[in-house]
C-alpha cells in the first residue's frame, strides 16, 4: 500500500501548539520554516495547501507572561488575539522567502453553520488556492466563548477540509501517530500504521492530551478523521518533526497512522452534499448549458437558463435539470430566486442594468457544484 497522499491534489495539513510553538517555549522558526519548504514543493507539484495552525494562546501566553494557561476565557482570548500576531507574521515570512503569498483566515463554528457565510468562506478559500496564495487558518478565538468554540483545531481542519471538499487531512503532532493507547501512559502501546476512518476501535484506544500545551489529544484527530472522511478525505496523522514528511508521504512512503475513508471521494461528496445540504429549487438548463457543465467543466450562467423552479436564497443549492427534467448537477447558488428569474436568459453585462448592481457572472460556480 502507498500513502493515501500520494494521489491527494488538494490538502489540508494541521499543525498542532505543541509542535509550532516548541512545547510553549517560543514559535519554533526552525519547524515552521522546514514546513513551509516542504508546503512549497508541494505548491510545485501542483498540490493545493491550505495550513491550519493551533499555536496563538501558547504563543500569547508566552508574550503577556502567563506561567499557566488562564482559565478566564477573556485572558485566554487575549493571549490568542496577542498570539495571532507572531503566528500570521511567522508564516508569512517563511512563506515569502519561498516566493508565496499567505492569508490569515479566523473561522467560527457560527461561520460554518450560516449558509452565506459558509459559501462566502468556501469561495474566499478556491479564490485563495486560484490565485496561489497559502490559506492559514485558525479559530477566531476572540468572539468565540466555550460553548460555540470548535475548541480544537483537529475538529476545524476536518470541517475546512469537507467545507472546500480536500482530498487528504495530514494531522501533524508530537508522537509518531496513533497507538493502540496512550504512549506517554502506556510504554507498551503499539502502533497503527493504517486503519479505516470511523472505526468505532480506534476511539477506544485515543486520549486526551498528552501536554497542557494541546487541547485535544488523539480523540479529537480520530474523530476529525472520520469528519474528514464524510466528504471522502483520507487522514494521516503524523509526527511533525519527522524529517520531509510532507514530501516523503507525496511520494507514497508510508509515514505515520494513514487513515482510510472508506468511501471513493466522488461518491461520499456527492453523498455529503445530499446529507448536508437539502436542494431548495432548481433551474432548468437548455441543450447547450447541459453540454458546458456535463462535457466541458463549465460554471452554470443564467444565459443557459429557461426557468427556475421553487424559492431560494443566494447560498441555497439548487438542482440543475435538462430539459426532460433529469437532475445533471447540484450547487450552491449565486443569485436567490427572485433574482435569478430576472436573469435568466440574460448576458452578464445585462446584470447591472437589471438587478442595479453587478452581481457574479454564473448562476452556479463550477467550484460549487457537483455533477452527477
Ligand atoms: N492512542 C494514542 N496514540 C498516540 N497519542 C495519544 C494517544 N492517546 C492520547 N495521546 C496523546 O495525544 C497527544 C497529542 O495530542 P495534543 O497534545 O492535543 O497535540 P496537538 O497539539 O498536536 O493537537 C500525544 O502527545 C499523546 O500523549
Ligand atoms: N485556536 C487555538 C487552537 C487550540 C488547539 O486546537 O490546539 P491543538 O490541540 O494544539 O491543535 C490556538 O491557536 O491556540
Amino acid at each position: 500500500m502507498n500513502s493515501v497522499i500520494q494521489n491527494a491534489q488538494r490538502l489540508i495539513i494541521k499543525v498542532g501548539s505543541s509542535l509550532v510553538t516548541n512545547d510553549g517555549h517560543g514559535l519554533d522558526h526552525a519547524a515552521i520554516s522546514k514546513w513551509s519548504d516542504q508546503i512549497a514543493r508541494l505548491r510545485l507539484q501542483g498540490k493545493e495547501v491550505i495550513l491550519v495552525s493551533s499555536g496563538a494562546i501558547a504563543e500569547g501566553m508566552l508574550q503577556l507572561g502567563f506561567e499557566k494557561r488562564p482559565s478566564d476565557i477573556h485572558e485566554l482570548q487575549a493571549c490568542a488575539a496577542v498570539g495571532q500576531m507572531g503566528l500570521a507574521q511567522i508564516y508569512q515570512t517563511s512563506f515569502q522567502s519561498h516566493g508565496l503569498q499567505t492569508a490569515q483566515v479566523l473561522l467560527t463554528h457560527a461561520d460554518l453553520a450560516d449558509r452565506e457565510r459558509y459559501l462566502n468562506a468556501r469561495s474566499t478559500l478556491f479564490t485563495l488556492l486560484r490565485l496561489g496564495v497559502i490559506p492559514i487558518i485558525n479559530e477566531n478565538d476572540t468572539v468565540v466563548t466555550d460553548e460555540i468554540k470548535f475548541g480544537d483545531n483537529d475538529t476545524l481542519g476536518a470541517l475546512v477540509a469537507n467545507l472546500i471538499e480536500a482530498d487528504a487531512l495530514i494531522i501533524l503532532t508530537d508522537q509518531k501517530g496513533l497507538f493502540t493507547a496512550d504512549p506517554r501512559k502506556n510504554p507498551d502501546a503499539k502502533f497503527v500504521t493504517v486503519a479505516q476512518a470511523g472505526d468505532p476501535k480506534l476511539e477506544e484506544m485515543a486520549g486526551g492530551a498528552g501536554s497542557s500545551i494541546g487541547r485535544g489529544g488523539m480523540l479529537t484527530k480520530i474523530l476529525a478523521a472520520k469528519r474528514a472522511s464524510s466528504s471522502g478525505a483520507h487522514t494521516v496523522i503524523a509526527w511533525g518533526r519527522e524529517n520531509d514528511a510532507l514530501i516523503r508521504l507525496a511520494n507514497g512512503e508510508l509515514i505515520g497512522t494513514q487513515l482510510v475513508a472508506p468511501n471513493s471521494h466522488l461518491q461520499a461528496r456527492k453523498q455529503w452534499m445530499a446529507d448536508h445540504l437539502q436542494t431548495a429549487g432548481s433551474a432548468i438548463l437548455d441543450s447547450g448549458a447541459v453540454q458546458k457543465v456535463i462535457h466541458e467543466g463549465k460554471s452554470l450562467l443564467p444565459i443557459g437558463v429557461t426557468r427556475i423552479k421553487g424559492e431560494f436564497g443566494r447560498g441555497e443549492i439548487i438542482s440543475c435539470l435538462d430539459e426532460s427534467g433529469r437532475e445533471i448537477a447540484r450547487g450552491l447558488s449565486n443569485y436567490s430566486s427572485a433574482e435569478a428569474l430576472l436573469i435568466l436568459r440574460h448576458k452578464s453585462s445585462d446584470f447591472m442594468t437589471i438587478l442595479g448592481y453587478d452581481g457574479a457572472p454564473e448562476l452556479i460556480h463550477r467550484d460549487n457544484m457537483i455533477v452527477l
